[in-house]
């Protein structure tokens, strides 16, 4: 149960509505039970009169009018205070998921790169959403439960003894083996259903895939293949839910069995206490059925509130276990820096966590604010290596990355980030509008801010072609743009926010060399008093540098400007001649 400890401080944040819910919750028990002695009373003048002790039937039903009305009365009251239990108890649970959901969610958030290489994207939803469901189970219903259950217990408990101590003993033996089973019960259930939501998120999960691949399955004529898996997979998930009604069927009658079980007793013994004298009349025979029917649903409760704290509990753990993940990279200071954009590699070496593959190998060079720097080199050499460790979204092992001089694990976060604009490989658009998904980069832009942006990444005249323009809705439910656009949207919210240092990481490959080329003579203007780094596999994005670096295999083999490198041979030259050979086919 330690790991529900995490959820005190909830507790202590709403106390003040709890402590109010409790006092309801108690007022509510006591009003539900005094129906009882009523009914009791009732049958006592009924008893009397057909006795023969009263023998006004003005008078006895003058005193039932009266007793329904009270029962009246005091059922209203209680229901209406159990209405505001639930609105207190369940509404504070709410309260509590959605601080507990944001907590994981802004730690979540803190964390690094490598956290998010290790956990799969599923396994941090199903925290976030199904585990914080479960923890609200024990939040509200199971607080709820206990707190309706102990006051129900004592209270009855209290009306029982008072009117028939040994009967009381008898009648309540069968209940705790009544909580103990709905517990098995409920265990059981929990396993089943966990097995049935397995089996849906398989479903959802094989769906989701087939229908965004629905193109590769058309195109491969594999739908008969995919139906049949579907099949089989819908066939488990029908056998697995059968399973849980199986279990699921047990519940009611269980509870009947039970409730009728200590019924037959307190007719059976109350039966006899009655012939032999020990009780005196036969109200508290009627009066115990009732508290017997009232205290079944409380004592079920206890078996079905176990199970929900175990699972709550269960539940914590997996929170808890990212909660407690302190994040690889953090802010060194409070206090903002300035960054100009002078930007040194010291004998830099990194290896990949995950993989141990060693992506850099004592690379080392110097940029200036204002210079452009462009990286070139095969697939997997680490040119996009380079750009990651100096946005710090890995810390290096070996050596020193220094910005103006400083080491940038001294220097603050959120400035260092912020100074840089990135254009990542695979360009990633939020489903939003475009204009919000290029000034995700400065959400104050004014429009001409965003036109700007958008003229100076060469996108301009394609999104004012879609028919609502910069308001046109991208991602599922909307356009899907091509390569060439998703990179210069790209390339638009990273120059939007005029950072001091632009990264762009082979973001011109999708688009054609005409179209480069004028993106490169815009940028040529924006970034002329910008530390500018560019990662390409064509030479004609890195000749207009004033340094290019070569790459193979972590290491730089070659370095200098476009006419340096074209005057040695090497990797440069090759790939010059070739790439102006293609030019001319
Ligand atoms: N996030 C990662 N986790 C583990 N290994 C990685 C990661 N990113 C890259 N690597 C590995 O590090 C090496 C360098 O990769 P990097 O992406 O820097 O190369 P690149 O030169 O940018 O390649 P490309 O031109 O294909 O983009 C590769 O062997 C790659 O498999």
């Amino acid at each position: 149960m330690g790991n529900l400890k995490h959820l005190n401080k909830y507790f202590y944040k709403y106390k003040w509505k709890l402590l109010i819910g409790l006092i309801i919750t108690i007022a509510a028990r006591i009003f539900a039970i005094y129906y009882v002695p009523l009914i009791g009373r009732s049958t006592k003048i009924i008893e009397k009169y057909l006795n023969g002790e009263v023998t006004d039937i003005s008078e006895v039903k003058h005193q039932l009018l009266i007793n329904i009305l009270l029962i009246a009365g005091t059922t209203l009251i209680s229901a209406f205070f159990t209405f505001l239990m639930r609105q207190t108890f369940i509404v504070v649970s709410r309260h509590m998921e959605y601080d507990l959901k944001n907590e994981v969610y802004k730690h979540y958030q803190e964390l690094s790169l490598n956290f998010y290489k290790k956990n799969r994207t599923g396994d941090l939803m199903n925290r976030i959403s199904d585990d914080v469901s479960k923890v609200r189970m024990y939040l509200g219903p199971a607080i709820m439960y206990s707190v309706t259950t102990f006051t129900s217990t004592v209270v009855v408990l209290i009306f029982m003894i008072k009117s028939a101590p040994e009967l009381t003993l008898y009648t309540v033996i069968p209940l705790p083996i009544l909580s103990f089973a709905i517990y098995r019960l409920s265990v059981a259930i929990h396993k089943r259903s966990t097995i049935v939501q397995q089996y849906l998120s398989k479903l959802n999960t094989f769906t989701q895939e087939s229908f965004s691949g629905i193109a590769v399955i058309k195109s491969y004529s594999i739908e008969p293949s995919t139906t049949s898996n579907f099949t089989t997979l819908s066939n488990a998930s029908r056998d697995k839910n059968i399973d849980l009604v199986k279990v699921q069927a047990f519940f009611f009658p269980l509870m009947v069995l039970l409730i009728g079980i200590s019924n037959i007793i307190v007719i059976y013994i109350g039966g006899r206490q009655i012939l032999s004298g020990q009780i005196e009349n036969i109200d508290v025979l009627v009066e115990f059925i009732l508290y017997v029917n009232m205290l079944t649903w409380p004592v079920a409760s206890i078996g079905w509130v176990t199970s929900l704290v175990q699972q709550a509990d269960a539940s914590q753990e997996r929170i808890n276990e990212f909660l407690n993940v302190k994040p690889d990279i953090t802010n060194p200071k409070e206090e903002p820096d300035e960054i100009k954009g002078n930007i040194e590699f010291k004998n830099v070496s990194f290896t990949y966590d995950d993989t141990n593959i060693t992506a850099l190998k004592d690379v080392s060079f110097k940029i200036d604010s204002g210079q452009t720097l462009a990286i070139i080199g095969k697939t997997g050499s680490g040119k996009s290596t380079i750009l990651e460790l100096i946005g710090r979204l890995y810390d290096i092992d070996e050596g020193e990355i220094l910005i103006d001089g400083r080491n940038i694990k001294k220097l603050n976060l959120d400035s260092l980030r912020k100074s840089i604009g990135y254009v990542p490989q695979d360009a990633f658009l939020f489903s939003d509008s475009i204009r919000n998904n290029i000034n995700f980069g400065k959400t104050e832009a004014d429009e001409k801010e965003i036109i700007q942006a958008a003229k100076n990444a060469s996108v301009h005249k394609n999104i004012i072609g879609f028919s609502k323009g910069y308001d046109t809705v991208l991602g599922e439910r909307g356009i899907t743009l091509s390569g060439g656009q998703k990179q210069r949207v790209s390339i638009a919210r990273a120059i939007i926010h005029d950072p001091e240092i632009l990264l762009f990481d082979d973001c011109l490959s999708a688009v054609d060399t005409e179209t480069e080329e004028e993106i490169l003579n815009n940028l040529f203007e924006i970034t002329k008093n910008k530390t500018t780094i560019i990662v390409s596999h064509r030479v004609s994005s890195a000749k207009n540098a004033d340094k290019i670096i070569i790459l193979e295999d972590g290491k730089i083999i070659q370095e200098g400007s476009h006419s340096k490198l074209l005057s040695q041979s090497g990797y440069y030259k090759e790939l010059y001649a070739k790439q102006l050979n293609e030019k001319e086919m």
